[in-house]
């Protein structure tokens, strides 16, 4: 029977993941990575000091502000941004080969950059979801139990939350991420989802053609 041994292809997709700092938008796209397969993250190169627990080249390519405008100004960035004071890009040429390979690739990156992605000509494979935090105290809290920056500069993130949240508007999708397990069901839904939106028409026509066909030969047996 063709309908059982049918692979039925579709279209990459870009999934963006903003937040303000603190609001567990690392730890929701480490997960989906973990537990989904077939999603490759996009490795941002970025200005910003390394902190403690990150290793170069896995959670960022940490590089000079010379090098970062070098990228910048060949056009090796898809999308880049200043955020609390440190440059950040995503080098374009790895999300162009995932995407060509089939997989889907994920984005932790600001509203900034989700904006240039959006006007961009990839626009229509990108979909965006931003995190909440539940309180404004515990955003604070997770900022302070995660103790890897300073407490002035969780004063400097806590103050940009605040410029960053009203942006949640320009999102497809908005998670408050109250309880951790049900905040990643919900990506994972909308991933989910999204897949099944993107199947290409041809693959889904011959699919249903082959279909068609068993299931005369199968009327007539
Ligand atoms: N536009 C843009 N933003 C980025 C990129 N990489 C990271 N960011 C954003 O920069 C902000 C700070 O990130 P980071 O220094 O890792 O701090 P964290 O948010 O506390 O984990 C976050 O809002 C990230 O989403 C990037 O390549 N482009
Ligand atoms: N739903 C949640 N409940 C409690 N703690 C959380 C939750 N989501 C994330 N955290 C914790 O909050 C801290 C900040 O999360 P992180 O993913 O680093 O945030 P972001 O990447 O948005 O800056 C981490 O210590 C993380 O373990």
């Amino acid at each position: 029977m063709i309908a059982e041994r049918v692979e039925i292809a579709r279209r990459g997709i870009m999934l963006v993941v903003s937040s303000p700092s603190g609001a567990g938008k690392t730890t929701l796209t480490r997960n989906l990575l973990q537990k989904e397969e077939n999603v490759v993250l996009s490795i941002s190169v970025t200005t910003r000091e390394r902190r403690p627990s990150e290793i170069d080249g896995v959670h960022y390519h940490f590089i000079s502000s010379r090098q970062f405008e070098r990228l910048r100004e060949s056009g090796e960035l898809l999308e880049s941004a200043e955020v609390h004071g440190n440059f950040y890009g995503t080098p374009r040429e790895p999300v162009e080969k995932a995407l060509c390979e089939g997989h889907d690739v994920l984005f932790d990156i600001d509203w900034q950059g989700t904006q240039q992605l959006r006007a961009s000509s990839l626009s229509p494979d990108v979909i965006s979801v931003f995190v909440l935090p539940p309180s404004a105290p515990e955003l604070k809290a997770r900022l302070e139990r995660r103790a890897e920056d300073s407490a002035e500069t969780i004063r400097r993130r806590l103050g940009n939350a605040a410029e960053e949240i009203p942006h949640w508007t320009e999102y497809d999708y908005v998670l408050v991420n109250r309880d951790l397990e049900k905040s990643f069901d919900r990506l994972r839904s909308i991933l989910t989802a999204e897949r099944l939106k993107r199947v290409y028409p041809q693959d889904i026509n011959s699919f249903v053609d082959g279909l068609l066909d068993d299931l005369r030969d199968l009327s007539r047996a």
